[in-house]
């Protein structure tokens, strides 16, 4: 097979079989593991037909040199991306949206997946060509939410984040410099967050098409929050304010 990845870890590996678009084609398990784990993956591929190999681990460690795998890999087609046009649909109340502006490292990508996954993002904006992608090790920090979670690459953000705000979400720009704090801000109906990169964050036109750029407080000497914290800590401010709106 001409593209295809390998992953690591049971998190990814289940939900690559319960969630994938793609199933794997093949299972590798370490002979060191026989223990639920490793029996609920094999009972699950047997199911749906996915050949698992008993390996030594140094076979794993080999195929994988980069990933704290568990004593488990499965080797899938890569996994795509959605198209932009996955945007176009209604802006409704519900809808959260975040953006991530070139978050380079991919253990952060794919805590930033997880964390939306659990706070309930319909779906996750990413540049194409300036961020990290969907890598075994993203994969794998995702703990299974990088499988579930929409990933939308665009080719130009500024111009997504504007037909983003025709179609009717406000959008908050996440920015430690801001002097308007998280915790004063309306995070009900449509809403996009958007985040900067670990080293520069937001760039100059992400920052621009923003309809407000919040902080979040912060104390002792420390400049910023990693990516994926914040991403958390906004999030769930967001989470916490829609919940309360609907028991009203
Ligand atoms: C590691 S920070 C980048 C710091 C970078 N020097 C900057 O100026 O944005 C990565 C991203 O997390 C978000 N972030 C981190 N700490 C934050 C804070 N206290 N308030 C608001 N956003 C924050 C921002 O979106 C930021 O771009």
């Amino acid at each position: 097979m001409a593209n295809y990845t390998v992953i690591g870890g049971f998190h990814a590996v289940l939900a690559a079989l319960e969630d994938g678009e793609d199933k794997p084609f093949e299972i590798w398990l370490s002979d060191t593991r026989q223990d639920e784990r490793a029996r609920k993956v094999t009972a699950l591929a047997k199911q749906l037909e996915v050949p698992v190999y008993t390996r030594g681990r140094s076979d794993l460690d080999l195929r994988a040199p980069e990933l704290r795998h568990q004593g488990v890999l499965a080797m899938l087609p890569e996994r795509k991306f959605q198209g932009e046009d996955a945007l176009e649909v209604p802006a409704t109340p519900e809808r959260m949206l975040l953006v991530l502006d070139g978050v380079q490292d991919p253990h952060n990508l794919g805590a930033c997946l997880r964390t939306a996954e659990a706070a309930g993002v319909d779906a996750v904006i990413i540049p194409r060509d300036r961020s990290a992608t969907l890598t075994a090790v993203t994969r794998k920090s995702a703990a299974g939410s990088a499988e579930r979670v929409p990933v939308i690459a665009v080719t130009n953000l500024a111009r997504t984040l504007e037909r983003l705000k025709e179609l009717g979400y406000w959008l908050t720009g996440l920015a430690g410099e801001s002097t308007e704090s998280i915790y004063d801000v309306d995070f009900t109906g449509p809403v996009v967050l958007v985040m900067g990169a670990e080293g520069e964050g937001m760039r100059r036109l992400t920052k621009e098409a923003c309809d407000r750029l919040v902080r979040i407080p912060m104390q002792g000497k420390a400049e910023s929050l990693n990516v994926s914290v914040a991403s958390a800590v906004c999030l769930y401010e967001a989470v916490r304010q829609r919940s309360h709106k609907r028991k009203k």
